[in-house]
């Protein structure tokens, strides 16, 4: 079994993040520290690796941090990164407008974890994605955007919101990058144990 520190403020990530490794093979747990990390402007992935350079230091250990983009296709892939403040002053509604005059709604969800082997040393991404379409909020106002978030996978008729956490864990775009690390994790842990 190995276990590796998720650095985040976000309760809703690690929740679901909580809920995604156990309903996997138990190999990997998660422990959660909220560190206060500055977050730069650049690429997802320029963010991501700042970010998580940041938190190993802090904590003085390995550790992983997850960044979160909504990109739409007609804004050339912002807001991307930028997308907790475009939500925080513009809400649902605000995002939807943005799109108006333009003539697609499609957008990717993009969920990128970084995994610092400890201070001083190069990080490791680990991305995955989800396509959808912006649309009307609809569904419970429990996470973020979830509810104007409408992936185009289980039937494309329903918003994140709208899913049952295990359908949106399914397809999620945390989903598809922390399987990516968990493979990772648990090879990186099963060589260990064979080097030893
Ligand atoms: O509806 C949603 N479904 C999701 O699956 C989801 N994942 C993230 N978010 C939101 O998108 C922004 C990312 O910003 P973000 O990656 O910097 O996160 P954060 O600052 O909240 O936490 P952290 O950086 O401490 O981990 C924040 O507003 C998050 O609330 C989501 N909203
Ligand atoms: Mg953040």
């Amino acid at each position: 079994m190995t276990s590796f520190v998720f650095v985040t403020g976000n309760a809703n990530k690690l929740k679901e993040v909580q809920a995604i490794l156990a309903a996997g093979n138990g190999d990997i747990t998660v422990t959660s520290q909220s560190v206060d990390v500055p977050e730069i402007q650049g690429t997802t992935q320029e963010v991501a690796i700042a970010k998580v350079k940041v938190a190993a230091e802090k904590l003085g250990s390995p550790c992983v941090t997850e960044d979160t983009a909504l990109c739409f296709e007609a804004l050339g892939g912002l807001p991307g990164p930028y997308i907790k403040d475009f939500l925080g002053n513009l809400g649902h509604e605000g995002l939807n407008n943005m799109l108006k005059g333009f003539n697609s709604t499609k957008a990717t969800a993009l969920c990128t974890f970084a995994y610092s082997p400890g201070p001083g040393q190069e990080p490791i991404l680990f991305e995955g994605s989800t396509e959808g379409n912006i649309v009307p909020a609809r569904g419970p106002n429990a996470f973020g955007w979830d509810p104007i978030f409408q992936p185009v996978e289980l039937g494309g008729n329903r918003t994140y919101a709208e899913m049952a956490g295990e359908e949106k864990n399914k397809i999620s775009h945390r989903y598809r990058a922390l399987e990516k690390l968990r493979a990772y994790l648990s090879e990186k842990a099963q060589k260990e144990k064979k080097d030893n």
